[in-house]
């Protein structure tokens, strides 16, 4: 049984989680806590706002269809590490974030057994524990920590595009590659300064999008892998402290393959 204490100078609450179930693949897991969170917060959400719409990351695993309108939309991933929420890997968060119009609104991850809460809103900078963050800064791809993920893939064409993505990074080379098992807090890494650059091809939006905003409010940019603008929805993201970087590491990072069955946003 997973079992992770969490607390906050306001409250403390134990994660239990009882039995693991496999999702997508055997590394794709989710547990009854996943879905319980995620229950707790759509509920709190809709009794304040009962015309809000939401994208869960464990509604979609129920058969919800995932779709970004202009209407007000709550986008949760109730704990993105669960991996890590299973074997105690200290590092598990809930993200949650708001977006009108399709246009992020604030973003929220909390870094539980950390106790890290990220937050940005537009226009009103980002923040941890209520600091301002700042991204490094750096424009030199050589100088780099890049953060990624190893992905809940197992076949052979996205294990192969995922480890020659990080050969070829470490080939350019940067300074270090970096994976924690929670998209939402490697990207919340680049808004503080800590990593220069995340990158991941195969993550949901639930997994990002609260991190995006952060790392844009910390000063940061945000890009598709193959350099294009970035899309919440397609499944693919590069972080950045500077154009430079987003932009070197979009060079050398390939996802034409292995998104070729990805299509949009799907579970
Ligand atoms: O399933 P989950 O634990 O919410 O989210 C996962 C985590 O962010 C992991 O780091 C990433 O590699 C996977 O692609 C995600 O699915
Ligand atoms: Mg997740
Ligand atoms: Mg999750």
């Amino acid at each position: 049984n997973a079992h992770i204490i969490c607390r906050t100078r306001d409250f403390c609450f134990v994660l239990n989680s009882k039995e693991v179930r496999l999702k997508s693949s055997p590394a794709d897991l989710v547990t009854e806590t996943d879905q319980q969170v995620e229950k707790m917060l759509i509920s709190a959400i809709r009794r304040k706002y009962p015309q809000h719409r939401f994208i869960g990351e464990e509604s979609v695993a129920a058969g919800e269809a995932v779709e970004l309108t202009d209407s007000p939309t709550w986008i949760i991933d109730p704990i993105d590490g669960t991996v890590n929420f299973v074997h105690r890997f200290p590092f598990v968060a809930v993200s949650i974030a708001f977006t009108v119009n399709k246009q992020t609104e604030f973003g929220i991850v909390y870094s539980c057994v950390e106790d890290k809460l990220f937050h940005a809103q537009r226009g009103r900078g980002a923040y941890l524990n209520g600091k301002p963050l700042c991204v490094s800064g750096q424009t030199d791809i050589h100088r780099c920590v890049v953060v990624t993920e190893i992905g809940a893939e197992r076949d052979d064409l996205a294990l192969s595009t995922m480890t020659s993505n990080i050969c070829r990074l470490l080939r350019l080379p940067v300074q270090g590659v970096r994976a924690l098992g929670t998209a939402a807090v490697d990207m919340c890494q680049v808004a503080t300064g800590g990593a220069d650059a995340y990158y991941h091809i195969g993550m949901h939006c639930w997994d990002i999008a609260a991190s995006t905003i952060i790392v844009l409010e910390a000063g940061g940019v945000v890009m598709d892998t193959d350099g294009s603008e970035f899309d919440m929805m397609s499944r693919k993201v590069i972080a950045a402290s500077s154009s430079a970087v987003a932009n070197g590491i979009a060079q050398v990072v390939q996802a034409d393959s292995f998104l070729g069955d990805f299509s949009r946003n799907r579970a």
